[in-house]
This record gives C-alpha cells, structure tokens and sequence, in this order.
C-alpha cells in the first residue's frame, strides 16, 4: 500500500531553485533515506512533507490524503524531528514528553516505552538543560515518535550522536519499521542510510541525482553511495 507519495514537489526562493521538482512513492513501513552534500534540499524537502513550508510546484499525499485537501487530517498523520528544534530548557525530560504528548493523546505508558527506548531513564527528571546534544538529540527524536505516526520525518537524525547510538537508532529505525511506520530521513553518514533505507534518494545542489532501491549488501550500497559524492 501506498503510504507516502511526493508529486512533482519543487521550491523556488525568489529567483533561487533550492529543489526541483521531486517525487517518489513509498509503502508503509519503508524507508526513505535523502542523502547529499551541503545546500543538497534534502531540508527542503522535508519540511515540504512535514507541512511547514509549501511547495512552489507539486503536492504531497499521505495514505490518500491530499494535504492541499485535507491539511488538518494530513498533519495527524505526521511525526517530525527537525534539525533546529528548540527543547524547553526549564522542563524536565518527562514534563518535555509530556507535553508534547498531550497534543496527541499519547498514553502515559508510551511516554514510558518511549523514555526506555531513547535510553534517558535516568534522566527522566533531570531537567532538558542538563542534557548533552546527544542526549537532547535523542529526546527530540523521542518526541517525534511518541504518538507512532503514520509517517515519520526526521531531519539529520544522527547528529551529535555517540557509535553506540547511531547504531542503537539503526536498529530502533528498523523496528519503527516492523510497525508499519513509513520513515523519511536525512543523513551524511553513508552507512546508516545503507543500513535503513529501502529507498535511498541521492541529491545535488536541489536536484535528484539517483534513486537507489536497496538490493546489494550495506557495503555495496555504502560505497555507491560514497562514490556519488565525489563525483
Ligand atoms: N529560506 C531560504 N531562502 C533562500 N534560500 C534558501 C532558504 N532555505 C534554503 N535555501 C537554499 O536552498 C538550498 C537547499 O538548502 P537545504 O537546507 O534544503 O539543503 P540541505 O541538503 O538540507 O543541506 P545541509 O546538508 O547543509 O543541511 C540551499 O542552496 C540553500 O541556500
């Protein structure tokens, strides 16, 4: 089933292109992985899905929905980290899932789950200043997980992150998956998009390059993706 689809979506900024128009399609729980060097519009393009910035051309649909139809059911659909969020600093790490939570009817026990899986309960009544990046970074992707939205958008999801938890949100990425959820994210680290992706969308200064449907080994894969940055 169709979960996602991006139809011919673009962005001009005044006379600048920062994406041409762009589309692909993915199934629930797939993964689509947007990768490319610097000023790529890999940020571009997902706040274009996350509905924070709107297109010049094109459109997006989740699980038939139109968001130029249905803007308020579409954004139910949605769970989405950015790259720039900023956490309440004076909440605790519980009081910051809390809140977040509360928009979305999230029960207490998932806020819970959630706390375990992030790996901050410890921290749980720590406050969010006390927090490393990497722990903050974590919590921020907690936060966009917390309702198990229909699509997940995550927007440099790695960064600050330890070996230990770019592995551990490796395989917590393939779990969300398991789950049906259907995941778009940006990355610079080859081998996490080789690792997660079923979909990897190359990128070149605001336009597609290459779209890899995984088939070879995390290694192939890793160093197919390497090679299209140097060229
Ligand atoms: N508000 C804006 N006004 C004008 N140009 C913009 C704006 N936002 C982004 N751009 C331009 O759009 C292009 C794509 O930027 P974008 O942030 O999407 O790239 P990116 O692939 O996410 O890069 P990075 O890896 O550095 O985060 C860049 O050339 C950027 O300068």
């Amino acid at each position: 089933m169709t979960r996602l689809k991006v139809d011919g979506v673009s962005k001009v900024y005044k006379e600048k292109t920062a994406l041409h128009p762009c589309s692909f399609e993915a199934e629930a729980g797939s993964c689509v992985v947007l990768c490319g060097g610097n000023g790529a519009g890999k940020s571009t393009l997902l706040q274009m899905i996350a509905a924070i910035s709107i297109p010049t051309t094109g459109t997006t649909i989740i699980d038939d929905i139109n968001i130029k139809d249905d803007r308020e059911s579409y954004l139910k659909k949605i769970g989405f980290m950015p790259d720039d969020f900023y956490a309440q600093e004076m909440m605790t790490v519980e009081e910051f899932l809390n809140f977040y939570g509360a928009f979305r009817k999230v029960k207490k026990e998932r806020v819970n789950q959630v706390v375990e899986l992030i790996g901050l309960t410890d921290k749980r009544r720590e406050l969010v200043k006390s927090l490393s990046k990497g722990m903050r970074q974590r919590l921020i992707f907690g936060q966009s997980i917390l309702a198990e939205p229909a699509v997940l958008l995550m927007d440099e999801p790695t960064n600050g992150l330890d070996p230990y938890w770019v592995n551990r949100f490796v395989e917590i990425v393939n779990e969300v998956k398991k789950s049906g959820t259907t995941i778009v994210f940006s990355t610079h680290m080859m081998d996490v998009a080789a690792e997660t992706g079923d979909l990897i969308v190359f990128m070149k200064q605001g336009e597609v390059i290459e779209k890899i449907v995984r088939k070879g080994t995390v290694e192939e894969t890793t160093i197919q993706l390497m090679k299209l940055h140097r060229q």
